[in-house]
């Protein structure tokens, strides 16, 4: 079964309430209306009343078994914004500022996350993932077990002429732009704990360069090296490779003869790019011309989830980060001891 049905069903069974604050885009309320007749989430709808209910209309969306909030008339709104005031204040946030910060749906969206009134949020068919990730970040805050926010694809690979099949994770794609050894380091753990709650498989991390265990020397492999370092002595059971390139990752012959001593062997299931440009133009290729199915960008490292989207998803897409939202809510919850 492909990776992404055992999340939908996971999903359905413990259902979880997940905030949607683009609900004028017909992608995000077709995606909505699935997740309903599915019984994966209970959506809940954050935006202008008149502008989701036209929409619906419009495209003969029932939006029954949905909750639909708008910002403006909300009885939340005075208290998210009290909140939001007491977080931002030292950053030269007035109460008046708040107050009007509260009206932007995805602001709203995230307090409901934070507030408990909503079990995660999906936003960024719309938004650019820099506003996602930046109000996610101020709003949601960071997990005390991280430093950092970053992010990751679930990379589905089921085509008949994919030689490697299954789910991966490739992180990261979405986020941190030019990350430092640490930093690094922090996104690999965050993406082996990702491997483990959305893939249900002990992760195998390679931590990705042009170099595979010093084939090459130059400063951007040092960081890689460094970062792997990091990880193996952070979490000494894991299964890492680093630095390694990419064939040697996933070809276990090639594994074999350029890296022997392999504790991955050519079997990742965690890809760690070195920065940005290499992670976003690396999921982009497998996508668009491998054939893969990328649901992302999905975030690790907060609090609670707040998933993004690209803004070329489909409604597909939508449907699948919601899937996924709900069951890493229920990791927070398991975290909690819920
Ligand atoms: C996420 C991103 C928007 C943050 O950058 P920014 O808005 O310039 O943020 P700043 O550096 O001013 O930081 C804003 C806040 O978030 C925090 N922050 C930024 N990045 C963070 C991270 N990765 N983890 C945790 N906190 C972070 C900062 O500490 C700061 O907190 P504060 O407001 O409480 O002081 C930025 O990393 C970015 O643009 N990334 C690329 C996104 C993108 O375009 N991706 C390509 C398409 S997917
Ligand atoms: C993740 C990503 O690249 O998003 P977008 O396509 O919206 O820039």
């Amino acid at each position: 079964m492909k990776a992404i049905n055992r999340i939908i069903d996971r999903a359905r069974a413990r259902p979880g309430r997940v905030v949607l604050c683009e609900g004028d885009d017909p992608r995000v309320l077709q995606a909505a209306l699935r997740a309903t007749r599915e019984g994966t989430a209970h959506i809940l709808l954050v935006g202008e009343r008149q502008r989701i209910t036209q929409l619906a209309e419009d495209e003969a969306i029932d939006l029954g078994g949905m909750t639909l909030i708008d910002p403006a008339d909300s009885p939340l709104a005075a208290g998210y914004a009290e909140t939001l005031f007491r977080l931002r204040e030292k950053k030269g946030m007035t109460l008046a500022q708040a107050q009007q910060e509260v009206l932007k749906p995805l602001v709203f969206a995230n307090m409901m996350v934070r507030a408990g009134d909503a079990d995660g949020s999906v936003a960024g068919a719309v938004h650019t993932t820099a506003d996602v990730v930046r109000t996610a970040i101020q709003v949601i805050g960071t997990d005390p077990s991280f430093k950092l926010v970053s992010s990751f694809f679930l990379m589905m690979m089921c085509e008949p002429f994919h030689s490697l099949k299954g789910g991966l994770i490739f992180s990261d794609c979405g986020l941190v732009v030019e990350p430092n050894a640490e930093e690094l380091s922090e996104i690999a753990m965050a993406a082996a704990d990702s491997a483990r709650t959305l893939l249900g498989e002990e992760p195998r991390v390679a931590m990705l360069s042009f170099s595979t265990s010093g084939s090459a020397k130059h400063a951007a492999v040092d960081k890689v090296t460094a970062a792997a370092e990091r990880v193996k002595a952070m979490r000494p059971g894991l299964a890492i490779d680093g630095d390694v390139q990419l064939d040697a990752a996933i070809v276990a012959e090639i594994a074999n003869r350029k890296l022997p001593e392999s504790q991955v062997k050519g079997k990742a299931n965690v890809l760690i790019f070195p920065n940005l440009e290499a992670g976003n133009i690396g999921y982009k290729l497998a996508e668009r011309v491998g054939g893969a199915v990328a649901i992302g960008p999905l975030l690790q490292g907060l609090a609670k989830p707040a998933n993004d989207l690209s803004r070329g998803c489909s409604s597909e897409d939508v449907f699948h980060v919601i899937a996924v939202t709900v069951v890493q809510a229920h990791e927070v919850a398991a975290k909690a001891g819920g």
